[in-house]
C-alpha cells in the first residue's frame, strides 16, 4: 500500500489523531490541496539522521526542532508532529495528538500490514518474558517447519533460524513493523514476541491485536523516574496486552489475578490459566487426577530434575528441560499453553521442542569437581527473581550446605527498587556479596555499589566492592575454588551472555560473564 500526505492525514483523522495539517501560514484539514499530496512518500522514518528524498518523518519523544536543520536538502517530504514546527522546515506538516500512536499506525500502513499475515504472540510478565519467547519459538518453529520469528531482549529473529542482537525488550512501533514485514518476506507465518510495560506506555504497539497475549507474573520492578511512576502504574500498562488479545494464557497465582481476570471478561477473551506445582500430592488426591487443573504441571520426583505436564486437559507426559529451575519449567509450561493456544495439537512432537532450547546467559551452569565448585552465569535481577535463583540452588544442592557467593551490581537511574530487592533476597541465604558494576547511565557504578551495601541488614552476610566486573567473578570464582573441603556455589547474576556494560548509556566492550568463567575454568 502506498502512503502519501493525502492518505496519511486521512488516516489520522479517522483514529482521531489529527489536529490540522499546516503548510507555511496555511492550516486546514484536507491535505489534498497541498503539492505533491498524492506522492507516495518513498521512506518512513523517526530520526533525522535517516532521512532520505521523499521521507515523512515523525518527530515524537524528546525530538528537538533544531533536529530539523538541514534536512530539506537531505529530501524530507512532509513530517509528523506534536507541534507546528514550521519555523524550523517549509514541509508540510501533520499535526497530531499522539506522535507515537501515530507512528504506529502509518508504520502498519506504509509496510502494508505484515502483522495481518502473522499469527502473533505477545508474552508479558516481569520475569520469565525471554525464556518463555524462546521455548514458545521453538515449538512453533518445530509445529511449522521454521516459520517462526522472534523478538526478545536478547536476540530478535527473521527468518526461523538467524539471531541477531536486539537493543530494546520490545521494539519501536515502526521498527517492529518494518521487521515484520521483513519476516513475511522471508515467509514467516508466527511472531513471538515480549511486550515490556514500557511498549504501552510509549505506544510501541500501538493498535497490534496479539493472537495470543501471555501474561506470566508481575513482582515489584521497573519502576524509577524514567520507567513508571509506581507499581500500579506498571502494572496498569501490563495489563493492556489483555485488552489487546484475542486469548489469553495466565500464569495462576499472579498477584492481582482477579483484576486480570476482569481484564479478560471486559473483553471477552477467553483464558487459559496454568498452575505449576513443587509436589502434587500436597494439593491433589493421586487417585483423583481429574481433579487437576486443565493446564498444569508439576515435579516428577523431589529432585526437581523433569516435570509432567498436562494441557487443556490431557496428559503431555514428562519433561526434562536443558535449563534448569522450577521458574523454567514454570515458563516451559506457558510456552506449551502458550502453543496450544495458538493452534498447536497437544499431541503434537512439536509440544516437546523445547526441551533442547537454551537461552543466552540463563542457568548456565559450570562444575570443577576438583574444586567442590558450582559456577551459575543467570540473569535474575530482582527480588522475585535472586529468590526463584537461590530456591533453585537449594533444592539442587541444600543437602550439601553450600556457601554461595553472589556477584551482583543492579542498573543506573533506573529500577531502582532492585538495589534493595535483592540484597533483601539473598542475605539471609548466602554467605558473601560481591558488587560490581552493571549498566548504567550517569550514576556512578561506586554509588550503586554503595547503595546496594547499605541494604544490608544482615551482619553475618560478608560484603565487598570489586568495580572491576571481571575482576569481581575472578575473585568470586578463586575464592570459591580454594576451598575444596566444602561445596562453594557463585552465582554472577544480571549481564548473562552480554558482551558490554552500559556506562553513559553506551555499550563499553565487556568480556562477558559466561566467558570470563569458562576461561576461569578451562
Ligand atoms: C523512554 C523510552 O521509551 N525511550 C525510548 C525512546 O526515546 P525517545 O523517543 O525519547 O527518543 P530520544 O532518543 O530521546 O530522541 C527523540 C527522538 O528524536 C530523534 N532524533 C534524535 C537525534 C537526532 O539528531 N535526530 C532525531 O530525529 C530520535 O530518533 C527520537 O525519535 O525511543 C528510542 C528509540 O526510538 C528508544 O531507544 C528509547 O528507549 C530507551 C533508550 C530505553 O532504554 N528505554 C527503556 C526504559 C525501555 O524501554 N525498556 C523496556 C523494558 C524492559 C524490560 O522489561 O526488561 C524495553 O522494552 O526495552
Ligand atoms: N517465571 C519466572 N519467575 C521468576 N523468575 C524467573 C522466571 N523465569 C526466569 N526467571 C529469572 O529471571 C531471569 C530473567 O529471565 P528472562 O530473561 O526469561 O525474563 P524477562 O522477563 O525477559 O526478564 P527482563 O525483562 O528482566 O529482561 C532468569 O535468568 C531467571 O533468574
Amino acid at each position: 500500500m502506498t502512503l502519501t500526505l493525502a492518505s496519511a492525514a486521512s488516516l489520522l483523522s479517522q483514529h482521531n489523531l489529527l489536529r490540522e495539517v499546516v503548510h507555511g501560514d496555511v492550516w486546514q484539514l484536507d491535505a489534498s490541496g497541498i503539492d505533491g499530496a498524492d506522492t507516495p512518500f518513498e521512506k518512513l522514518s523517526y530520526d533525522t539522521r535517516e532521512i532520505a528524498p521523499g521521507t515523512l518523518l515523525v518527530c515524537k519523544g524528546r525530538f528537538k526542532p533544531e533536529f530539523l536543520d538541514g534536512t530539506a536538502e537531505k529530501g524530507l517530504a512532509a513530517y509528523v508532529a506534536e507541534t507546528d514546527l514550521s519555523e524550523r522546515t517549509d514541509r508540510p506538516g501533520l499535526i497530531v495528538n499522539d506522535a507515537r500512536k501515530a507512528l504506529s499506525l502509518l508504520a502498519a500502513e506504509f509496510y502494508d500490514h505484515p502483522e495481518r499475515e502473522l499469527t502473533l504472540v505477545g508474552i508479558t510478565g516481569t520475569k520469565g518474558k525471554t525464556t518463555t519467547a524462546y521455548f514458545t519459538q521453538a515449538i512453533l518453529n518445530a509445529y511449522s517447519g521454521g516459520r517462526c520469528a522472534l523478538f526478545s531482549s536478547v536476540d530478535n529473529c527473521l527468518d526461523g533460524h538467524a539471531y541477531a542482537e536486539s537493543d530494546l525488550t520490545t521494539p519501536e512501533s515502526f521498527d517492529a513493523l518494518r521487521m515484520m514485514r521483513e519476516a513475511v518476506d522471508n515467509g514467516m507465518t508466527y511472531l513471538v514476541m515480549e511486550v515490556s510495560s514500557q511498549a504501552y506506555k510509549v505506544q510501541r504497539v500501538y493498535g497490534f491485536t496479539f493472537d495470543v497475549g501471555a501474561f506470566l507474573n508481575i513482582t515489584p520492578d521497573h519502576i524509577s523516574p524514567i520507567e513508571h511512576p509506581t507499581l500500579e502504574d506498571y502494572l496498569y500498562c501490563k495489563r493492556q496486552l489483555i485488552a489487546n488479545c484475542r486469548k489469553l494464557v495466565l500464569g495462576s497465582g499472579c498477584k492481582h489475578i482477579n483484576l486480570l481476570r476482569e481484564d479478560a471478561a471486559a473483553h471477552n477473551v477467553p483464558v487459559s490459566e496454568f498452575s505449576v506445582f513443587d509436589n502434587l500430592e500436597d494439593h491433589y488426591d493421586p487417585e483423583h487426577l481429574e481433579d487437576l487443573p486443565a493446564t498444569c504441571a508439576w515435579a516428577v520426583d523431589c529432585t526437581h530434575r523433569a516435570y509432567h505436564m498436562r494441557v487443556d486437559g490431557v496428559d503431555l507426559g514428562e519433561y526434562t528441560l536443558d535449563l534448569d529451575g522450577d521458574f523454567n519449567y514454570r515458563n516451559a509450561l506457558a510456552a506449551v499453553a502458550i502453543a496450544h493456544a495458538a493452534g498447536v495439537p497437544v499431541d503434537s512432537e512439536a509440544m516437546h521442542a523445547m526441551e533442547h532450547t537454551k537461552v543466552p546467559g540463563r542457568m548456565m551452569q559450570y562444575y570443577d569437581e576438583g574444586a567442590n565448585t558450582v559456577v551459575i552465569v543467570d540473569y535474575a535481577h530482582n527480588y522475585d527473581s535472586v529468590v526463584k535463583l537461590l530456591d533453585y540452588v537449594d533444592v539442587r544442592y541444600g543437602e550439601e550446605n553450600p556457601g554461595i557467593t553472589l556477584v551482583t551490581g543492579s542498573a543506573g537511574n533506573k529500577a531502582l527498587d532492585r538495589r534493595e530487592g535483592i540484597v533483601q533476597a539473598a542475605q539471609d541465604r548466602i554467605m558473601r556479596f560481591v558488587f560490581t558494576a552493571e549498566d548504567t547511565d550517569t550514576e556512578p557504578y561506586e554509588d550503586i555499589c554503595r547503595d546496594m551495601a547499605n541494604c544490608i541488614t544482615n551482619d553475618r552476610v560478608k560484603s565487598s566492592t570489586i568495580i572491576d566486573r571481571t575482576k569481581a567473578i575472578e575473585s568470586a570464582v578463586e575464592k570459591a575454588r580454594s576451598d575444596a573441603d566444602r561445596l562453594d556455589v557463585v552465582l554472577i547474576i544480571g549481564k548473562g551472555h552480554e558482551r558490554w556494560i552500559k556506562d553513559l548509556n553506551k555499550h563499553v566492550p565487556y568480556e562477558g560473564d559466561d566467558c570470563v568463567v569458562e576461561r576461569l575454568l578451562r
